[in-house]
Order: C-alpha cells, then structure tokens, then sequence
C-alpha cells in the first residue's frame, strides 16, 4: 500500500500544536482541524481516533451547520465511549449576529442535553477562541483529577481492620 493510499489526502486536516499554562497544570493540545464536508466522512475518524477531545463547530448563521454538527457527535458517539472524550459544541460567526439561524439559547440547550461544553465564537474577530481551548484544557485536567481519586484508595481504605490490635508487639 503507498502512503498515499493509507492516508487520506492533506486538504482533509490542518495540524498545530499549543501549550496552555493553567493554574492546575500545563496542557499541549495537538490540533488537527478535519474537513466537515460529507466527502471526507469515511476517513475523518482516522483524524479523531484516540482523541482526548473534539470541538464540534458551527455555524450560528446557518441551521443546517448545527444539524451537520449532530450527526458528528453520532459518529464521536460510536468511536468513544461516555465521558471518554471532552467534546465542545461551537456556535461561530457571532460577528454576523444580524443573520444569526440558531439561539443560544438551542445551541445550549442541545449541548446541555448531550453533556457537552458550549461557546460561541467568532473567528474572524477572534471572540472568545482561545477560551475555548481554555475550557477544554481545564475539563481535560478536572477529569484527570476525577479518574485519579476515584483510584486513589480511600484514608478509610488505608486504615487497620478494626480488632486487629496495636502493630508493634510490648515486650
Ligand atoms: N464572518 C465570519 N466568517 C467566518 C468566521 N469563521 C470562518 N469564516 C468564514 O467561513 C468560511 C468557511 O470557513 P472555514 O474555516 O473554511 O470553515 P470549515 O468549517 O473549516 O470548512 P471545512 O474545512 O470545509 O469543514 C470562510 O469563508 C471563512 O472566512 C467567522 O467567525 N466570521
């Protein structure tokens, strides 16, 4: 098989990384921009295979956006199990908020019912996209933190079985 057969062709992804400095930790992020179109559906899970995190974006001008965005999270929905991946739904374009399709308050709401971070952006006047990292960044260590307790033993866990007396022996 040549490379070219493995891989999917360049245009379908763009790749960069970035390091975020939060209180709790420091976080590089590999970001692989995948292509939305419908084409290139079969091989984009080759992108988000044992992803952290995925942000789902759309347009808030356009309803079919957020509809194409659904059926995203149905395929995400079958590579990751619950909770196995951070995954953020995003509203951009909020500088064309005259032609604005979908309501926060629908794009919210969905992403509510499906346990998802919600934002709204705009990228060309650069409003609120590195918070959004942010906020996948922080969710990525909180949950990190969450997985480590519940692996930690419990102080309770640690302690002597009752009855089992003092463990050095008076001589
Ligand atoms: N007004 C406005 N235009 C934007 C914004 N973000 C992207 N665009 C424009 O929307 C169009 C599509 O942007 P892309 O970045 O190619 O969108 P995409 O979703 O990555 O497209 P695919 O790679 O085909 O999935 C381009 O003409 C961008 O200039 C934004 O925040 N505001």
């Amino acid at each position: 098989m040549t490379s070219r057969n493995r891989c999917p062709p360049w245009d379908v992804s763009a790749f960069l990384t970035q390091t975020l400095c939060l209180e709790a930790a420091t976080v590089r992020l590999e970001i692989w921009d995948t292509a939305g179109q419908e084409k290139y559906h079969s091989v984009c899970h080759l992108y988000y295979r044992g992803a952290h995190a995925a942000l789902l974006v759309y347009d808030i001008t356009s309803k079919e956006t957020l509809s194409r965005a659904k059926l995203w999270l149905q395929e995400l929905e079958k590579e990751f199990l619950h909770d196995e991946i951070v995954i953020a739904l995003v509203g951009n374009k909020t500088d064309l908020m005259a032609e604005r399709e979908v309501t926060t308050e629908e794009g919210e709401e969905f992403a509510k019912s499906k346990n998802l971070l919600y934002m709204e952006t705009s990228a060309k006047s650069n409003y609120h996209v590195s918070e959004v990292f942010t906020a996948v960044a922080q969710e990525l260590v909180a949950r990190e933190g969450e997985k480590a307790a519940v692996q930690r033993p419990a102080p309770t866990d640690l302690q002597e079985p009752r009855g089992s007396g003092p463990r050095c022996c008076q001589l």
